[in-house]
């Protein structure tokens, strides 16, 4: 069982991770991506998707045209877990 992170380790990880900011419903992180046009949007996702899949950690998201709107949280904690802040940097690093 994987666990929430407390309010230390939260605020250590989100150090690294100054583009998201913390959500509370789910409690999780989010960040908002703008892209040139769908095309660059939908591409980013299916790349996000692979790493989802790969983790075996889905995001909590939605698209309209040139945006991304990404919230990771836990289901399995029931919050925000150290697989959220992983899987962050993960797509940071697609960018
Ligand atoms: C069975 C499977 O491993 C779990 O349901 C995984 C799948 N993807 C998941 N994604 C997210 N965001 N949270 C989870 O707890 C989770 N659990």
């Amino acid at each position: 069982m994987i666990a929430k992170l407390d309010g230390e380790e939260r605020a250590l990880a989100l150090r690294d991770l100054p583009e998201w900011a913390a959500v509370q419903e789910p409690d999780g992180i989010r960040r908002l991506f703008t892209f040139k046009d769908f095309t660059a949007a939908f591409g980013f996702m299916t790349q996000v998707a692979l790493l989802a899949e790969k983790a075996d950690h889905h995001p909590e998201w939605s698209n309209v045209y040139n945006r991304v709107d990404i919230i990771l949280t836990t289901h399995d904690a029931g919050g925000l877990s150290r697989r959220d802040i992983d899987l962050a940097k993960q797509i940071d690093a697609l960018l």
